[in-house]
């Protein structure tokens, strides 16, 4: 019985190739950010308070001015079509059944934009890999625009991929067929030689008004992790930040995304929101995360599992499960809705027994 996001990564584990599993799970390095991602939420406690009437909380927000169920997306993780053939197809189709809250589409998806903005799912936000060939770039936002597509993600922390270690041990190279669907005449091969091959590797801060001069959707940057970039980031228009380390696939040694998470809420002060993703896996997870400043979460690799364990079926199964508990913990904690969410909700597990507290 799979009843945690865990046990959907154990399931999956079973039913993928080696290669292509390390591919998913592994991190740069010595995978050090990777853990650190996960390992961070155990470093807070709950704090609930009884009584409040809380009966079924909501879980319901409002994100760039669109309703979304749950401040939970999902998160951009390229070429899908390794997992199962229908790719991001059954991840928009599945995200749908469990809870109308965004799909970000990966520059690198397995499957046309068109088709998967056909698709009858929810809200889709395009991630954006800017190019060295800008033309290029520039026709896959105008495509998504005109499908629809309701935002853009540039990834602002991929100049080139981070070193990951299993890949190069396993000299990991896509399949025939894996293709970018949306990316003509691309044919990867090996992910990070077609990454320093085509991404832009000299990116500065003129990109987003680059990207503002090419698109009128609003515009997140994925990949911040510190106050500095930001306010910049905010200064320079961005409409929203993902505080991200890339799962740990980027730079190892930065910090997990939960401890900066403060630092970059405080800087950002209300004026956009603040997303954040690495390592969320269940109900207080989430509930951490909007506690130290966060206005949503994007899901990584457990929506790889659930595709890999039972297609669309299996990412409903994983989101469902996720905000299920969600639900569960705000009941418990006293949260009537994401609003009732604040400082107060955690309390550092570092920050020992409250002080006059009886031995
Ligand atoms: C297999 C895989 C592919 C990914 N592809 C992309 C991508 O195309 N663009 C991007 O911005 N981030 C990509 N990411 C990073 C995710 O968007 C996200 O930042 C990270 O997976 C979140 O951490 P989690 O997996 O611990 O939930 C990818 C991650 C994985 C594991
Ligand atoms: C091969 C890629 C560019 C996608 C990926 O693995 C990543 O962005 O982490």
């Amino acid at each position: 019985m799979r009843l945690t996001l865990g046990d959907f990564a154990r399931s999956a584990r079973t039913r993928l190739d080696p290669t292509v599993w390390d591919f998913f799970a592994g991190g740069a390095g010595e995978e050090r950010t990777l853990a650190a991602n996960v390992e961070a939420f155990d470093r807070w406690w709950l704090r609930p308070l009884v009584l409040r009437g809380a009966g079924r909380p909501e879980t319901a927000t409002a994100i760039l001015g669109r309703a979304w169920d749950a401040p939970v997306a999902v998160a951009p993780l390229a070429f899908q079509t390794l997992v199962h053939p229908l790719g991001e197809l059954a991840t928009v189709r599945g995200t749908a059944a469990a809870a109308r809250v965004p799909v970000v589409i990966s520059t690198l998806a397995g499957r046309d934009i068109e088709e998967l903005a056909a698709a009858g799912g929810g809200p889709l936000w395009l991630q954006v890999y800017c190019l060295r060939d800008r033309s290029m770039t520039r026709r896959l936002i105008e495509r998504a625009e005109a499908a629809g597509f309701e935002a853009l993600v540039l990834t602002v922390d991929a100049p080139h991929l981070g070193r990951r270690l299993r890949d190069v041990r396993n000299d990991f190279r896509l399949p025939p067929g894996i293709v970018p669907a949306n990316l003509e005449g691309h044919d990867v091969g090996a992910p990070a030689a077609h990454a320093r091959a085509e991404f832009a590797p000299d990116l500065d801060w003129s990109v987003v008004d680059w990207l503002r001069s090419v698109s009128a959707l609003p515009i997140l940057l994925k990949g911040i992790l510190t106050d500095t970039d930001a306010v910049r980031a905010v200064e320079a228009g961005a409409d929203g930040v993902v505080v991200s380390n890339h799962g740990g696939r980027q730079l190892d040694g930065v910090p997990a995304t939960l401890d900066v998470l403060p630092e970059i809420a405080a800087a950002v002060a209300g004026r956009v929101p603040v997303l954040l993703d690495g390592g969320v896996r269940r109900g207080r997870d989430v509930l951490a995360a909007l506690a130290l400043g966060a206005d949503a979460v994007l899901l990584g690799r457990p929506i790889l599992h659930g595709l890999a364990v039972g297609a669309a079926q299996g990412v409903t199964d994983v989101l469902t499960i996720l905000l299920d508990d969600l639900t569960d913990a705000m009941a418990l904690a006293g949260l009537r809705t994401l609003a009732d969410i604040g400082p107060q909700t955690v309390r550092s597990v570092a920050a020992g027994p409250p002080v006059g507290g009886s031995a």
